[in-house]
């Protein structure tokens, strides 16, 4: 097993950078079904983009490289120490040579451990099997998603279904309901792994394998073949849409195990993982430790959909006309993204998701910079977007728990704070953005509200959306909330033009304020200075929706 390290190095780079195949046509026809015009349809064509990109670079897909979780089969006889030992290593060559986010916090201090290793971390599952091979399986889950991972005890009384007794038709609404509890804040258009039964800890360890599965596999039990088909018809009945924008596209893939459980407990255990569905696999020869096969498809030469990626993404909106900014790659075989220009009024009507005429005057694109008055923000609408130059600060977890009680490093008055743990590297030159997109922000709620008023910020960019408290501190002080395209860690890294200085390195590099230049970085703003939420609205509209499913349907 001497080459076991390289092989399971070359494994996590892969990982991380280069989305399968069966994923990318789950995107592609994903974009198929949404209307390319609206803003769920730019955050995909976005997305698209993005996956093109760090397959191109070599670098993270999204900034969050999750919890590094293998599944490995070995031959009776194999010496899973030493494999062990490699893997470790492999995690700390891959962490260093930025393919990993350092992600593993400890949980009492919260001192990042810098290389991935941890208690707990990575997480490795060995079993022996009869096969000649060694078969080693990894997914990298982020943490967005992974809050979104929901498990139902039947029966329940489920808001909007009703009733949820312990049979199929009671794990239908379950199913249904973890999709929209999700809302947009797990990186929507996601993917379900569904465990039922079991106890806890193994209900959860089924959904997650199920994320094992090839998208377009058809489940060998009849009636979960069924269920299967049925929630990925009605699921995107809900209208959550690509990050909680609204649209027809909420769910990518659905996949559900069974195991038996004990006579008192009925678990339905949700694994949800976002549109960066980081999954692949190696044979591994025992002998030498060489590959001898990808158990997944590569994505490398599938498309995205974006062979007519001439469709408008957020920042070539406003940058056709003035020579694109950022973000833009061209020359890659799959991802050809030479920007179309559009007119202003077709870029409001197609940000704004309505016609043309209707739209003119509403939704615009706005070219700020930083720091920003309190007059220009309470200009903004929810459906404008954002063009932003100057510096901005990252600021996430630590950063908002430190501040409610002591003074910011730097002058955040009219400043723009933006909710993202990037990976960065250092050379003799300085540090380095390698993927930078956002978080999911209402982790901040209950700080947020109180640091725009005692700081003076003026727009917070993050994804998901947040809730009543910021709402009310945006509309008193005068702020927005601007909604980046989640897990589009190399689309933003590319807008990112310096890093200026840091600050709080102790927290850890996710969790550190980094103060970014920035130029031509483009959000969408989702909640205004005038108490309009698109998040709230979605939100309303998919829960009148999710009651339409109330009735039963397996008998
Ligand atoms: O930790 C992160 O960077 C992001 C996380 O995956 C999220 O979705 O919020
Ligand atoms: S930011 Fe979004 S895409 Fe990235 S890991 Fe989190 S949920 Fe997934």
């Amino acid at each position: 097993m001497q080459h076991f390290e390289d092989s399971v190095y070359d494994l996590i780079v892969e990982t991380s950078t280069n989305l399968p195949g069966d994923v990318r046509r789950a995107v592609a026809k994903g974009r198929a079904l949404e209307d390319r015009a609206t803003r769920s349809g730019l955050a995909l064509t976005t997305i698209a983009q993005n996956i093109g990109m760090a397959e191109l670079q070599v670098s993270p897909i999204c900034q969050d490289t999750g919890m590094p979780t293998f599944i490995i089969h070995t031959p009776v006889g194999v010496n899973q120490i030493e494999m062990k030992k490699d893997i470790h290593n492999a995690i700390i060559r891959a962490t260093k040579n930025g393919k990993l986010r350092p992600n593993s916090v400890d949980s009492l201090t919260g001192e990042n451990s810098g290389d991935n290793l941890g208690a707990g971390t990575p997480v490795i599952h060995f079993e022996q099997w009869e096969e000649a091979g060694v078969d080693v399986r990894l997914i990298l889950k982020g943490g967005g998603c992974e809050n979104k991972n929901i498990q139902y005890s039947l029966p329940a009384e489920l808001e909007g279904l009703g009733k949820a007794g312990r049979d199929l038709d009671g794990i239908r609404k379950c199913i249904l309901h973890s999709v929209y509890q999700a809302q947009g804040q797990g990186c929507s258009a996601g993917f379900i792994g569904v465990g039922i039964g079991g106890d806890r800890t193994t209900g959860y360890e089924l959904a997650k394998k199920q994320l094992f599965r090839k998208v377009e596999d058809v489940n060998p039990n009849e009636n979960l073949a069924k269920l299967e088909e049925y929630i990925m018809e009605n699921a995107n009945k809900l209208g959550i849409g690509t990050m909680g924008f609204g649209g027809e596209v909420t769910l990518l893939g659905c996949k559900i195990g069974v195991m038996n459980r004990l006579p008192a407990s009925f678990f339905v255990s949700v694994a949800y993982n976002c549109w960066a569905f980081r999954r692949q696999g190696i044979l591994v020869d025992p002998a030498t430790g060489h590959i001898q096969e990808w158990l997944y498809e590569s994505g490398t030469g599938i498309s995205v959909g974006a062979e007519d990626s001439t469709a408008p993404v957020l920042e070539t909106v406003g940058a056709a006309a003035e020579g694109a900014d950022c973000g833009v790659i061209s020359g890659d075989a799959v991802i050809s993204a030479a920007p179309a220009v559009l007119s202003a009024a077709e870029a409001e009507a197609k940000l704004a998701g309505k016609p043309a005429e209707a739209a003119a005057g509403e939704a615009r694109e706005v070219r700020l910079t930083t720091p920003i008055s309190e007059e220009d923000i309470r200009s903004l609408r929810v459906g404008d977007v954002v063009i932003l130059s100057g510096e901005m600060h990252t600021g996430r977890d630590a950063l908002h728990k430190y501040l409610m009680d002591h003074d910011a490093p730097v002058d955040l008055n009219g400043a723009v704070i933006y909710h993202c743990g990037p990976v960065m590297l250092k050379d003799e030159e300085g540090w380095h953005v390698k993927a930078a997109g956002p978080t999911t922000s209402i982790r901040e709620e209950p700080y947020q509200g109180d640091i725009i008023n005692k700081f003076g910020i003026r727009a917070v960019i993050g994804k998901g959306g947040m809730g009543p408290k910021t709402l009310k501190a945006l509309q008193e002080h005068g702020g927005v909330y601007l909604n980046a395209i989640g897990g589009a860690a190399q689309y933003y890294a590319e807008c990112i033009k310096k890093v200026n200085s840091v600050d709080f390195m102790e927290f850890g590099i996710p969790e550190a304020m980094w103060h970014l230049q920035v130029d031509g970085f483009a959000a969408i703003v989702t909640m205004d200075a005038h108490g309009n939420s698109l998040h709230a609205d979605v939100e309303k509209d998919s829960a009148a929706k999710l009651a339409q499913f109330r009735e039963p349907v397996f008998k």
